[in-house]
């Protein structure tokens, strides 16, 4: 059987983009993405991610495996990607700019900008401990520049669910943090059950944040927009930026905002489509 997909990245997050629109189960298994996403035998890419027939009365439905398989939540960068996606399906009878989009987070709403960027608004910020979830403190509190001991050295963590789980910790300078080696003791820290995303932020202003990040089941990528929109949030919280900031990641930036007016995080990115291919 042939399955046709598109590649797109958001700030080179990249993903394959596959039309499953005629059926609510992916066309492919966790499996297949792990072959489809290795960059020496396969595409190439950070994840999987399937367009779906609507659920609850949304528009569409997006599911995503990571680059190992697993199956997360939710997905910033995706969901701006799989916005250009679907106007890209729908061509010439697309009749709206706002999709909202079921996902295991809930219905996130990604909105096509005249600019050709993608403004998405990603729900409320979760911030106690069952929710993220994470051992480290009691169930019902928040999780606030809470010491964990990790590589003989103690982070100050603070960890905000965005749908999926972000533990953000604040540093002198990005540059400097070994990833590859602190990253993964990060992620299956025995406080994760679920594992973990970790962003790493250095305070350029308060209105400028430089950010790298290890992700759950994708390891170093070059940008994270749930990861971008947590880290914001864990900044107010810690009275360390604004609640509108520029997450500067290395694939580029972000516009994140917390509003204070409904509590709810705003995302403004790229989605760009790279290539069209047959499987
Ligand atoms: N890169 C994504 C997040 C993808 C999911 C993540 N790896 C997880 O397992 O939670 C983004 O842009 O948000």
């Amino acid at each position: 059987m042939a399955i046709e997909f598109t590649k797109y990245h958001g700030l080179g997050n990249d993903f394959i983009l596959i039309d499953n629109r005629s059926s609510s189960l992916p066309v492919l298994t966790p499996e297949q993405a792990v072959k489809l996403c290795d960059r020496h035998f396969g595409i190439g890419a950070d994840g999987v991610i399937f367009a779906l027939p609507g659920e609850n009365g949304t528009d569409y439905t997006m599911r995503i495996f990571n680059s190992d398989g697993s199956e997360p939540e939710m997905c910033g960068n995706g969901i701006r990607c799989l916005a250009g996606f679907l106007a890209d399906l729908e061509g010439e009878s697309r009749n709206k700019d706002l999709y909202r989009i079921h996902t295991l987070a809930g219905t996130i709403a990604p909105q096509l900008m005249p600019d050709g960027q993608v403004k998405v608004d990603m729900g409320l910020p979760r911030l106690l401990a069952r929710e993220i979830p994470t051992t480290i403190a009691p169930a019902e509190e928040k999780v606030i520049k809470q010491p964990l001991e990790l590589a003989e050295r103690i982070w100050n963590i603070t960890c905000v669910s965005m749908g999926n789980p972000h533990c953000i910790t604040f540093v002198e300078d990005v540059a400097a943090i070994p990833l590859e080696t602190i990253g993964p003791q990060f992620e299956h820290h025995p406080v994760f059950p679920q594992r973990i995303n970790t962003e790493f932020i250095q305070v350029v202003s308060r209105d400028y944040l430089k950010m790298r990040v290890w992700e759950r089941g994708a390891g170093i990528t070059l940008a994270c927009g749930t990861g971008a929109c947590a880290s914001l949030v864990a900044g107010v919280l810690t009275d360390k930026c604004d609640r509108t900031a520029t997450v500067e990641l290395p694939g580029g930036p972000l516009q994140i905002e917390w509003s204070e007016i409904d509590q709810r995080v705003y995302m403004t990115g790229p989605a760009e489509r790279v290539f069209t291919g047959k499987l």
